[in-house]
């Protein structure tokens, strides 16, 4: 019996060194910045403020591909090379999400955004194929529009002439999804007071941030007897218990009337999905809720926010975006309403907000991994090893995009001229966020109705202090000042 369990440790050990002996052997082949013994470039990253910029000019000096050593933490390539790029996109079939991915997990399950391998394409299929069907986004717009101008009587009512714009945006993002998602009216922009559903799920996020920057909570082990591995259970025991709730109630409803609504949600969409022959389970639909709610409140609030305080600092395209509107909408600025056609007419809006996703990119990087060593202009890339793309650094690189610190929406006015390798907001195919138009149509309708009836002005002094997390945030928050718009706008 202890022959037979020594047997085994030895092979698991000998295992682990020898796949630990590839890694470091061929990792050897790629370049790296200066590295200090033990520590690696523990140093490169101590300033959350400096550690982006300083990882986007050790990829552009080092030609875009480069190893990283984090302590005692197991190596990882960090890229920002466009053909190292396509090269993985091409392999893609060998390509899984990166390991700490699995801190989402408890949270998003087997989820679209934590998944991988066959699992992942059979519902990533079938999701997209009924989100893309004609009709769902269109259908939407009418809640954009509805949320909309809840958010510009918010803005109206507001006792300051300044406000943090991240934490209205927040509240609004979370309004918009749960009506598309689940046609769960949240309110928590009329209300101003967040729901029990919201309160937990910046909880969870929180937790899922403190796990990535700590040592020791990287370890399921010591996770579990965290404060935050509590926090996080009660949290989301809160947030399925209402989920769980939605989808019996909407099962409750198929029943009477089976597919026959007119305006489907999201969750009437999955319900309908046909995944080889068999529909999703409760367990399932859960998780692919709590995915998208994930992977698009705080995308899209932040974004939204930026875009403001971008347009606050440089009033020459705040104007060209006001000229556009009335250009639209003949001259009628505040209360005119938008349909899904309109929102594809705003090419400069588009313009602004694409510009603002490259220069604060909001998911600053994503991990995958080989699951195969795979070969690279004749080096290896060992399985089983973190590849970080960091695409701030992708938006960064003066190669792509020169002036890359100058905001200048004028880089997007000919899509042609934009490499699809260097720019890369929404992630890269296969794994492509599955939001983006709906995001794109969102924030366009919301900013729309904003620039229409308020001037966005800067707060003097205000600086943004911006840390890279799962999500770009600003540490002190993303502040501007609004000024209504005087009638006589509608007669400009
Ligand atoms: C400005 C807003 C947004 C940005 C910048 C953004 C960015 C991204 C990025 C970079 C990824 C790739 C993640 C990875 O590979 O690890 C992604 C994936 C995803 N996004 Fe978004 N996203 C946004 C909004 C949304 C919205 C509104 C939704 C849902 C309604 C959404 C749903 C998803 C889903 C489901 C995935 C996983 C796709 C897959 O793995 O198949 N996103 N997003």
């Amino acid at each position: 019996m202890y022959f037979f369990l020594f047997c085994i440790v030895t092979l698991v050990l000998m295992w682990f060194i020898t796949h630990l002996h590839n890694i470091y052997n061929h990792l050897k082949e790629f370049p790296a910045p200066p590295i200090v013994p033990v520590l690696g470039h523990v140093f490169d990253y101590v300033d959350p403020k400096k550690a982006l910029s300083i990882l986007t000019n050790n990829l552009v000096n080092h030609g875009g591909v480069i190893r990283q050593y984090i302590g005692p933490r197991k190596p990882s390539l960090a890229t920002a090379n466009r053909d190292f790029l396509q090269f993985l996109c091409r392999h893609s079939k060998y390509i899984g999400k990166a390991k700490y991915y699995r801190y989402l997990k408890p949270w998003l399950g087997e989820g679209l955004l934590t998944s991988d391998g066959h699992q992942w394409l059979s519902r990533r299929k079938a999701l997209t194929s009924s989100f893309t069907q004609s009709g769902v986004l269109r259908n939407f717009v009418g809640v954009f529009e509805e949320k909309s101008d809840q958010l510009i009587k918010e803005i109206n009512d507001l006792s300051s002439d300044k406000a943090n714009v991240h934490l209205i945006m927040k509240r609004f993002t979370l309004d918009v999804f749960c009506e598309t998602a689940m046609r769960v009216s949240l309110s928590s922009l009329a209300n101003s007071a967040d729901s029990n559903y919201a309160i937990s799920i910046e909880s969870v996020c929180e937790v899922i941030q403190n796990r990535m920057t700590s040592f020791m909570k990287n370890f399921d082990f010591f996770f579990q007897f965290s404060s935050d591995c509590t926090r996080e259970k009660k949290n989301l025991a809160v947030i399925d218990g209402m989920l769980h709730k939605i989808i019996k109630a909407k099962h409750q409803e198929r029943r009477q009337i089976g597919n026959a609504k007119e305006r489907k949600d999201m969750l009437d969409l999955m319900m309908e999905v046909d995944i080889e022959g068999k529909t999703l389970s409760s367990s399932e639909l859960r998780a692919h809720v709590n995915s998208f709610t994930f992977a698009g409140y705080d995308t899209t609030s932040s974004a939204m926010s930026l875009v403001l305080y971008e347009i606050a600092e440089n009033p020459s395209i705040q104007e060209k975006l006001l000229e556009e509107q009335m250009q639209i909408f003949s001259g009628k600025l505040n209360n005119a309403s938008v349909t899904y056609e309109i929102l594809h007419k705003m090419a400069y809006l588009d313009m602004v907000i694409k510009e603002t996703l490259r220069l604060h990119t909001i998911v600053p990087c994503i991990g995958k991994r080989a699951t195969k060593d795979l070969q690279y202009e004749g080096k290896t890339v060992p399985a089983m090893l973190n590849i970080n793309i960091c695409i701030h650094a992708f938006h960064h690189n003066p190669n792509y995009f020169p002036e890359p610190d100058k905001f200048n929406p004028e880089r997007f006015a000919d899509e042609t001229k934009i490499d699809p390798f260097a720019y890369i907001p929404f992630g890269v195919k296969p794994r492509q966020c599955l939001g983006k138009e709906f995001a794109m149509l969102e924030m366009k309708c919301a900013l729309s109705k904003i620039i229409r009836n308020f001037q966005v002005v800067k707060v003097p002094d205000f600086q943004l202090d911006l840390r890279p997390k799962l999500v770009l945030f600003s540490a002190n928050g993303i502040w501007v000042g609004f000024k209504k718009r005087s009638v006589t706008d509608e007669n400009v």
